[in-house]
This record gives C-alpha cells, sequence and structure tokens, in this order.
C-alpha cells in the first residue's frame, strides 16, 4: 500500500466529491449531518475503522460539521489507504 495513487485512481475520488488538494498529497471533504449526535456518531464509526485500517484521519468537527483530509504521512501523499478509507466514510454518512 505504499505506491502513490495515479490521477485515474484520484478521480473516482473526485467524483464522489472528494477535493484534491494544491500539492496533490491529500484529499479532503466537508460531511454535514442533521446534529452534533449524528456528526459525532459518524466519526466515531469511522475512527473504528480508520483504526481496523491503521490509517487516520486529519478532522475537525464544529457542531454537525465534520471536515476531513486524507493522506499517506508515511509516503507524503495519496495511496489506496486514502481511497479505502474514503470509501468507508462515503458508505457510512450514506447509512
Ligand atoms: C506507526 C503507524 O503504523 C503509522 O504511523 C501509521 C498510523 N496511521 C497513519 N495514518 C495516516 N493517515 N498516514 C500514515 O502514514 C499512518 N501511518
Amino acid at each position: 500500500m505504499t505506491d502513490k495513487l495515479t490521477q485515474d485512481e484520484i478521480k473516482p475520488l473526485q467524483d464522489a466529491g472528494w477535493t484534491l488538494s494544491e500539492d496533490g498529497d491529500a484529499i479532503t471533504k466537508t460531511f454535514e449531518f442533521k446534529n452534533f449526535v449524528q456528526a459525532f456518531g459518524w466519526m466515531t464509526r469511522a475512527a473504528i475503522h480508520a483504526e481496523k485500517l491503521n490509517h487516520h484521519p486529519e478532522w475537525s468537527n464544529v457542531y454537525k460539521t465534520v471536515e476531513v483530509a486524507l493522506t499517506t504521512h508515511d509516503v507524503d501523499g495519496l495511496t489506496a489507504l486514502d481511497a479505502k478509507l474514503a470509501q468507508i466514510m462515503d458508505k457510512l454518512a450514506a447509512d
């Protein structure tokens, strides 16, 4: 999981609403929930998956909004782990 993502591998993430950072090393997305409890519950579920992946988000929560940035620190760029966690986060948010 140490190879960096190609543009073809990043495109589906952009199509799913993730924004590629200017330096190309991270993807970001803002999740909006009904209220704080829904937001924090989603963070809790996402955190369990992140821990299982041993791949952790950079995120901040204000009330019902969660801003997320995903990058792989070990390679200073995007890897399959970022794509996997992004997909998991999107799925959890759709539940
Ligand atoms: C030692 C530990 O396995 C590493 O620091 C893991 C932990 N979580 C991580 N999370 C992210 N986003 N990037 C990493 O490179 C990373 N590395």
